[in-house]
Order: C-alpha cells, then sequence, then structure tokens
C-alpha cells in the first residue's frame, strides 16, 4: 500500500535490488485482470507437486515455457497435457523495464551478448494467507539472466539469503503491491522464499480481494521454436 512515507530503493546484495511502488495502480490493475485470464487456461494454475510427493502451498501458472521442478517443457504433463500459452510481448518488455529500473547506469553489466534481456518464462504465482515458499535457488535455467519479480495484493515477507545455504545469513526484505526486485548477476543463485505473507494488507483497488499475486519472470536459455542459431 502507498504509505505517506516513501520507501527508498535498497540495494540488498551485488544485483539483488528492491524497487519499491515500482509498478503504478494502473499496471496492477491490469496485470491482476490478466493473471485472473492466465489462471483460467489453456493450463490451469494449480499447485505444483514436488518430486517427493510434497505439494507447494503456493499456487503457479505458467506462461512460456511450463515449469516443474528440475525442468522446463512446453506442455503442463503434470497438469492436463495442454501447451502453455506464449509469453505476451508486454511482458517481455516489462521485463526489460524492470531490468533498467533496478539497475540504472549498470544495466549493460546484465544484459547478454546481443545487450538485451529476453525473458521467456513467467510464473505466475498466487498466495492465499497461509501459502508460503520455502528456500531454493532459481536454477532450472540454462541461463544465468536475471530473475525479475513483480509484486501485487497482500505484503510479504522476502528472504534473500546467500548462495551456499538456505539458512543464515540472509535479509528479509518486506515486499509490498507494486514492487520490484531483481536479482542477477553475483545474487543470481542466491537462495531465497517468502515465509509470510500479510492477509488483508493489499489494497482491494488493484482487483485482487485477497491473497499476493507474484510474477517471476526469467530466460530459460532452452531453444526457441522455429528459431535457428
Ligand atoms: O513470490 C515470490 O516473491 C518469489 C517467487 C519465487 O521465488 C519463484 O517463483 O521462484
Ligand atoms: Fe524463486
Amino acid at each position: 500500500m502507498r504509505g505517506l512515507i516513501s520507501r527508498p530503493r535498497a540495494g540488498i546484495a551485488p544485483g539483488a535490488v528492491h524497487v519499491p511502488d515500482w509498478l503504478s495502480p494502473a499496471q496492477q490493475r491490469d496485470l491482476v485482470a490478466a493473471c485472473r485470464g492466465w489462471a483460467a487456461g489453456p493450463v490451469p494454475m494449480r499447485h505444483t507437486v514436488l518430486p517427493r510427493g510434497g505439494v507447494m502451498s503456493v499456487q503457479t501458472v505458467c506462461l512460456g515455457w511450463h515449469w516443474q521442478p528440475y525442468r522446463y517443457t512446453r506442455t503442463a504433463d503434470d497438469v492436463n497435457g495442454e501447451c502453455v500459452a506464449p509469453l505476451p510481448d508486454a511482458l517481455v518488455e516489462l521485463g526489460r523495464q524492470a531490468l533498467a529500473a533496478a539497475y540504472e547506469s549498470a544495466v549493460g553489466d546484465y544484459l547478454d551478448g546481443r545487450g538485451e534481456y529476453t525473458p521467456d518464462v513467467a510464473l505466475v504465482n498466487y498466495y492465499d494467507g497461509a501459502a508460503r515458499m520455502g528456500m531454493h535457488q532459481d536454477k532450472d535455467e540454462r541461463c544465468a539472466a536475471p530473475v525479475v519479480s513483480l509484486s501485487i495484493g497482500d505484503s510479504c515477507v522476502f528472504r534473500f539469503g546467500n548462495a551456499e545455504t538456505r539458512g543464515r545469513p540472509y535479509t528479509d526484505v518486506e515486499l509490498e503491491s507494486g514492487d520490484l526486485f531483481v536479482f542477477g548477476g553475483p545474487s543470481r543463485f542466491t537462495y531465497h522464499g517468502v515465509p509470510k505473507v500479510y492477509p488483508g494488507t493489499g489494497d482491494p483497488g488493484t482487483g485482487l480481494t485477497r491473497g499476493r499475486l507474484n510474477l517471476t519472470l526469467r530466460a530459460t536459455g532452452l531453444p526457441v521454436p522455429g528459431k535457428i542459431g
């Protein structure tokens, strides 16, 4: 929620930047409406089942590629076998703007050999009041391009740790609706998680009356269909 006192942008670790209130209220409303559509299909939003049978409390729908622990596929074989919806160009563009906003004049250090950032997958995560995400690394990608994370709705504690263990040292950052968090470069493989969501803290004006939405953009490094080289 936009408070009286604006929160400053913060470098949390080298390559990890928190930009509060980055999305405008209109952008948040548009993203909530779009997420509702993506959650409906062709692959419905669902709780991901982990390899040892555990079920994530967070619900997820993917765009561009379908993510399951350890792999990306074009079809959602663990859900309904349908092809995932494409990643909209508007989200790629938003990812590029996010990178520029986070890294400012240093953005060039985080771009690929072509001087670009081209995410090809978005995970849309929904947290109800009880959902959490354990400490993990985003490491199923064959590409070290930064991860862009956008938050809408209820505030949460985002725990940003270290690249060696799930434990300390870590920094707890409160992510509110509209906040951007980017981690790349030396922070790209840092363990992170969401130990707590604060129910009822989101502004219903976003269109999300309860819970928290997170959009995570990543570049998988996997081949683009129909493109050679
Ligand atoms: O919800 C968040 O802020 C983090 C999501 C995340 O780490 C992931 O989807 O890999
Ligand atoms: Fe993650």
